[in-house]
């Protein structure tokens, strides 16, 4: 069993005496660890003697022993800011290799600082501090960052056998000659590995470095990356380890799943083959005079941090992926982003950088036996993982808490709270420095190459783990509605090239290398649309919208559609929901077979690619469509057609709600309100709330339809907030909605809710009512509209600068939703006016797993210019539908 066998391994070690016996201890005690994982016994238990190197020498050569008898100056010196344990080595790893996961696990399950005493500092005289005390590591969990845990330092290297590192050709480089502490640091021989002097690590840190490039240009890479992308959204969209579209991290249910590493790295990130160490994201803003990305104050351990403990205590690898910008990655990448492979969060600790704290990760890759596509080409790694004796580890005379030595440097507590953190503890007091303890000067710092390759054993780190996601799989019979479910609209990795590609097109996915994949689709049968809980009958269907009491609701039946007309407080304008019957849908050529005829056809439906300065490579709409008749040029870059001939959903559609519209624009509301309706709301409108039939009904019939915009939705995508206000539009819209139902909202947009831009500046349109700071804002109008009368534009907006502060008003927030309609199968929205489209803000979301919305404009052709117009006829309507038609045998028509 790997687990058992990746553990075992740990028993080689210098005394091979013992290994035996010790093997089969130590393999109780994993068993313990692997099934009693919260067992508080299990601590009690006689702990594990892994066999490993005494490292009293190590101690007594930079302090002295403590038979030292010249017991000098600096070792005084230290003694009172550092208690090392007076047990060995052994003991030590004993406890932080074992116990302290188990610990973890532990104070996982609690998480309550109080239920772990917190250690304190020690006398000289006191016991040796670093005993199997699993308190450290408990509130550390949850505030102190610590190194989790120590890595099994007498694992062998990934290969297999034991290699010794390659560190003959001995020269200390004058560059890294900053050591402070010029003590030998010899260690015993460990794994095989020869002791290693102080020179002999420098040297070896030489030969780690000795390749790092931070281009362009750098060397090619010996292989290519299985899975790559061109823009972030594509690859966000395709892999399952990695949705995460603005930061560098990418979490899911309390574990952290992947990270991208790309252009904004700290000088001591590092990357070569298996190791990946980096500065946790954020915290950083741009450095004015410089335009570097610099820490903007102290970094703390968050929730990626806890994320990624989670992950370490839990075996699980994530994945790693590289920008084509990354300045320490040791050969070009081929694209713009490259995924790595799946690595081990070894070590989370924190730095500091300048003035500020930063977070900082170690990562293994999770199988080092593979080699990696990312080595330059021609060269060798140096070294391997496992090669050397394991990191140095104290513990701290002043928070009595372990960290590892990162740096050659010397020895720090990387206790941030601890007063002695990131301080290097002379060990001399002739040393150049005096006998103080110090900050490291940043640009010397060195890795100690026995932290930096060592090898951490996983129980699963011989697994396979895909880089791809198969999730778009159909089964061997057809199931209506499975290739438009969410998997579907999923991106794809192409099989030939390794390409991330997002599904733009309706009908599947493309590569530009060539690959296609199109699913077959198995059509969606209108009758399964039918809802068992909301039966639809001959007769009008009940309502299931819902608004606010400010909203005013007039409620009329006729031609099978129950008829919905909604006054938003203070505007003139109208939104107007037809709901409708089974009579409705079931007409030929009506809802039922436009929403089958539209699966049969390809309409050239496409996602469609909206700049995104924010994103490399853009952002695609989160739905298909296509635009047919009159351009619309407002949704970027969307392919117009001539309108189909007739029989077509998208003429039937165009047909049917011109009728719909010329119908309510000739028929306003002839009777009150429904009772709820809060009428001394509407009293305080400050606008024209008042609508003339006839002009209205005259202005359509100038303005006709002459555009469809047909959007196409696979499960879990809609359409997020946003007005239809465009210049040159009409001032009716009107959409009929086809497939699973839909959820309308609408809200106030937020600059006139809350009553300031997102810039900061005061919006100075009419106040609504329902909005926030109504009577104060009220109280500003004629204020506002003198000052603008007769002070300059410069003058007036600083003016609107001053009153957000003025007004206590908040910046940010939303409106909650003023409307919210349920839309059915074959149901017609009509909104009209254009304060409608000023003030407010609408978005559609549906439950099902294919709907389609086809939707209604006029569009001035003189809006449009040359390029735009189209270049074919834009005919009138000239299928003639008649609503009017269709009528029930016991319809009563008229209002209610
Ligand atoms: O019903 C829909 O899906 C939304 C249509 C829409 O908001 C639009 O076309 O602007």
């Amino acid at each position: 069993m790997s687990f058992t066998g990746s553990f075992s391994h740990r028993q080689k070690s210098s005394d091979n005496n013992d290994s035996q016996a010790s093997q089969e201890q130590n393999q109780s005690i994993v068993e313990n660890h692997s099934f009693r994982d919260h067992d508080a016994e299990t601590f009690a238990q006689p702990q594990p003697e892994p066999i490993l190197a005494d490292s009293q020498d190590l101690y007594s050569s930079q302090i002295g022993s403590d038979d030292d008898t010249t017991n000098s100056h600096a070792a005084t010196h230290l003694r009172e800011h550092l208690q090392v344990s007076g047990s060995s080595m052994r003991e030590r790893f004993s406890t932080f290799g074992w116990i302290s996961r188990q610990d973890q696990q532990r104070s996982f399950a609690a998480l309550t600082p109080e239920t772990s005493p917190r250690r304190q500092p020690h006398s000289q005289d006191d016991a040796p501090i670093v005993q199997n005390d699993t308190a450290t590591n408990n509130d550390s969990w949850q505030t102190q960052p610590t190194l989790p845990w120590c890595p099994p330092w007498n694992a062998p290297s990934p290969g297999g056998t034991q290699q010794a590192p390659i560190f003959t050709d001995v020269s200390f480089h004058a560059s890294q000659a900053t050591t402070i502490d010029e003590d030998p640091m010899d260690l015993p021989p460990c794994n095989g590995s020869p002791t290693l002097s102080q020179q002999a690590l420098h040297d070896i840190a030489d030969r780690l470095f000795a390749h790092r490039t931070f281009g362009p240009p750098k060397p090619e890479p010996v292989g290519q990356p299985s899975v790559w992308a061109d823009a972030r959204m594509d690859l966000c969209e395709t892999l399952h380890y990695f949705r995460s579209y603005q930061s560098a991290c990418h979490s899911t249910g309390g574990f952290v799943r992947g990270f991208m590493f790309d252009k904004v790295a700290h000088p001591r990130d590092y990357i070569d083959s298996n190791v990946v160490i980096a500065r946790a994201g954020g915290g950083q803003v741009k450095d004015k005079d410089s335009g570097e990305m610099k820490a903007s104050g102290d970094q703390v351990e968050g929730t990626t941090s806890q994320n990624l403990k989670n992950c370490m205590s839990h075996y699980n690898p994530v994945v790693i992926i590289t920008g084509i910008d990354n300045p320490h990655m040791p050969s070009q990448p081929p694209h713009q982003y490259c995924v790595l492979d799946y690595f081990k969060p070894t070590h989370t600790w924190v730095e500091k950088s300048g003035n500020s704290k930063i977070v900082r990760y170690r990562f293994e890759k999770l199988n080092a036996r593979k080699d990696s596509w990312w080595r330059p080409i021609d060269v060798e790694d140096p070294v391997e993982l496992g090669s050397f004796s394991p990191p140095f580890i104290k513990s701290c005379g002043t928070c009595a808490r372990e960290s590892l030595q990162i740096y050659l440097n010397g020895w720090m507590c990387l206790q941030p709270t601890c007063g002695l953190f990131w301080l290097i503890l002379p060990s001399s007091p002739d040393s150049p420095r005096g006998s103080e303890p110090f900050e490291p000067d940043e640009a010397s710092l060195v890795y100690d190459p026995r932290f930096l390759k060592v090898h951490t054993p996983w129980p699963n780190d011989d697994h396979e783990y895909p880089l791809t996601s198969n999730d778009a799989m159909l089964s061997s019979h057809a199931v209506p509605g499975e290739d438009t479910s969410e998997a579907f609209i999923r991106g794809a990795v192409c099989p030939l090239c390794g390409r991330c590609n997002s599904r733009i097109s309706w009908t599947g996915w493309e590569c530009p290398c060539g690959w296609t994949k199109t699913p077959p689709h198995t059509l969606i049968p209108a009758l399964s649309l039918r809802e068992p809980l909301w039966p639809l009958t001959h007769n009008y269907t009940p309502s299931r919208d819902t608004h606010s009491p400010l909203v005013k609701v007039f409620v009329s039946f006729a031609h099978n559609y129950r008829i919905n007309r909604y006054s938003l407080p203070g505007i003139s304008g109208f939104i107007i929901h037809m709901v409708a019957n089974r009579t409705v849908v079931s007409e030929p050529g009506g809802p039922d077979a436009m929403f089958e005829e539209l699966q049969r056809v390809d309409i050239g439906l496409r996602r469609r690619m909206i700049e995104n300065r924010q994103l490399k490579g853009g952002t695609y709409t989160r739905n298909f469509l296509v635009n047919y008749g009159m351009p619309y040029k407002f949704i970027a870059a969307t392919a117009s057609h001539s309108f189909p001939p007739s029989s077509h959903p998208i003429t039937a559609a165009r047909s049917r709600l011109s009728w719909a519209a010329r119908y309510l624009l000739s028929h306003p509301p002839s009777t009150p309100p429904s009772p709820s309706s809060d009428d001394d709301a509407m009293s305080t409108s400050t606008t024209s709330t008042s609508f003339h039939p006839s002009f209205a009904l005259r202005e359509f019939e100038e303005k006709e339809f002459n555009e469809v915009l047909a959007l196409g939705y696979f499960e879990s995508q809609r359409v997020s907030y946003h007005d239809d206000g465009e210049l040159g539009l009409g001032p009716t819209i009107a959409t009929i909605s086809l497939g699973a139902p839909g959820t309308m909202r609408i809200r106030l947009k937020a600059k006139h809710h809350l009553g300031v831009s997102k810039a900061g500046v005061y919006t100075d349109a009419v106040p609504l009512p329902g909005c926030c700071k109504f009577e104060e804002r009220m109280a500003r109008v004629d204020e506002l509209r003198d000052l603008r009368a007769t002070v300059s534009s410069g003058q007036y907006r600083n003016r609107l600068k001053q009153l957000p502060k003025e007004l206590d008003l908040k910046t940010s927030g939303n409106a909650s939703d003023a409307l919210t309609m349920k839309l059915g199968h074959g149901d017609i929205i009509i909104m009209h006016g254009v304060e409608m489209q000023k003030y407010y803000e609408h978005s559609v979301d549906h439950s099902g797993k294919l709907r389609f919305a086809l939707t209604c404009r006029y569009i001035d052709p003189d809006s449009l210019c040359e390029s735009e117009k189209p270049r074919y006829p834009v005919e009138p309507d000239n299928e003639g539908y008649d609503g009017a038609a269709w009528t029930l045998e016991d319809e009563q028509e008229g209002s209610l």
